[in-house]
């Protein structure tokens, strides 16, 4: 399915969304100085953190943001419930367009959408005790009396699983264990009776034995108060867990979305099979091909054409005319990046022969396909020759269809979808 029907799709099911994200982009502008701008000539610089992302979170449903460091994870959640401002798209929250709100619709809003931090020793303010630091909100919202916000602390302490909360209320944060720090930070996200929680990585700063006991009362929570939830973590065995559905993001875009069991399960995007791999205490009864992701995460302002994840894609699409077994096609793939970038990786600092290259790459010494043979030899001698060939045959005759424009997102199973050309039914291109 071509991302055109999708979008016809999402708007069919549209009303039954809490949150709909429709082309959503957030882009940083590079903080250079003027002068060295001047100097080499460029104009602004972008850091793709988020780009083009549509995605709906139905309501009551619990939806988990996996992916690399960098990927864009927390900034596609800040911008969701407007913690920032989107560069460009659309967020829909309930039905109504919430993506330009300002002053009091604003407010409104944020009692609605309410965030739970990442590190419960930073996010809440010392001075204050339990009870000041939760009925602030309240004060702030100027809800209920003294007596009404009083007891709607109390409860909100107990929901949060702090109990006796009266015992609670008039400690200090900094007397409290990191668990319970956390509860607390659940209680001050709560007491709003928000209708969607953001949840930033909420576990990752605790131990092991405090994680269990802090999902199940985000469980429990998500349960009794119908709350929708979009949680944001690094640990694709805990959204597994909470999560009804997994959307991947690699830099800045989300290559997958499906139901938390099929992204585990049977990940379609290479990328997510990769990630996926990574964890083997995710499924001990899986017996799962470990797969090396190669190189870094490239960098979110300089980023790759077509498929962004193409330069590290053990999926690689060839160019139709090549004929080579997938892995030697990778080797090849990344030699050819590499001396277009005019970056090779190569051991010591003597000068290198075209077949010390090629080894060095683990590309044999004779392809068995001849015309990507003729190419590669070629410009591996100009190379070693001038040190600045010209590489434009290299490019060209060489270049995978994964590099080429922007790759839509496909319907890859009846439950997943997937920004991967291995998933166009129309495409000369099979998933395997
Ligand atoms: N305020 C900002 N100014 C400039 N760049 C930013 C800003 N915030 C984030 N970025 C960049 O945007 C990209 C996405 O960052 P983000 O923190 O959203 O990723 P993440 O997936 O949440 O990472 P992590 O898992 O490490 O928290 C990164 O390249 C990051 O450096």
């Amino acid at each position: 399915m071509s991302l055109t029907s999708e979008t016809e799709e999402h708007s069919e099911r549209a009303d039954d969304a809490k949150l709909r994200l429709e082309n959503l982009d957030k882009h940083f502008t590079v903080n250079q100085g003027i002068l060295s701008r001047i100097l080499r000539g460029e104009s602004s610089q972008y850091v793709h953190a988020v780009d083009d992302v549509t995605v709906e979170i139905a309501e009551g449903e619990a939806f988990g943001l996996a992916g690399e460091s960098g990927c864009g994870k927390t900034t596609l959640g800040k911008t969701a419930i407007k913690l920032t401002e989107p560069t460009n798209g659309r967020i829909v929250f309930d039905g109504e367009d919430v993506t330009d709100l300002s002053g009091d619709d604003l407010k409104a809003f944020r009692r609605e959408a309410q965030v739970i931090h990442q590190n419960p020793y930073d996010s809440i303010n010392p001075r204050f005790t339990v009870y000041e630091w939760i009925e602030e909100p309240l004060i702030v919202h100027g809800i209920g009396t003294p007596e009404e916000r009083e007891a709607r602390v109390l409860e909100t302490l107990e929901m949060a699983g702090l109990e006796p909360p009266e015992a609670y209320a008039h400690e200090y944060p900094t007397e409290l264990s990191g668990g319970e720090r956390q509860r607390v930070g659940i209680a001050r996200a709560l007491v709003l009776e928000p209708s969607f929680l953001l949840a930033d990585e909420p576990a990752s700063m605790l131990d092991v034995s405090i994680r269990a006991s802090i999902l199940d009362v985000f469980e429990r929570l998500q349960t009794e108060l119908g709350l929708t939830a979009l949680y944001i973590s690094h640990d694709l065995s805990l959204l597994k867990h909470i999560c009804d559905r997994i959307g991947i993001m690699y830099l800045g875009e989300l290559v997958e979305v499906g139901p938390a069991d099929e992204i585990i399960d049977n990940p379609q995007h290479p990328y997510t099979q990769a990630l996926v791999s990574s964890v083997p205490r995710l499924d001990p009864d899986v017996d799962r091909e470990r797969i090396e992701l190669v190189g870094e995460v490239p960098d979110a302002v300089d980023v790759p054409s077509g498929c962004r994840f193409h330069p590290r894609c053990p999926k690689l699409v060839p160019p139709e005319d090549v004929d080579l077994e997938q892995a030697v096609w990778r080797a090849v793939a990344n030699l050819r990046r590499d001396l277009l970038e005019d970056d090779l990786s190569l051991t010591g600092d003597e000068t290198h022969t075209p077949g010390e290259i090629r080894a060095e790459y683990g590309v044999p010494d004779e392809l068995s396909d001849p015309h990507v043979e003729a190419v590669l030899s070629e410009a591996l001698e100009a190379f070693v020759e001038t040190e600045d060939a010209t590489l434009d045959r290299l490019r060209e005759a060489l270049e995978s269809p994964c590099e080429r424009g922007s790759i839509p997102t496909y319907q890859a199973t009846d439950v997943q979808r997937s920004q991967c050309l291995l998933h166009d039914p129309d495409g000369p291109y099979r998933a395997g």
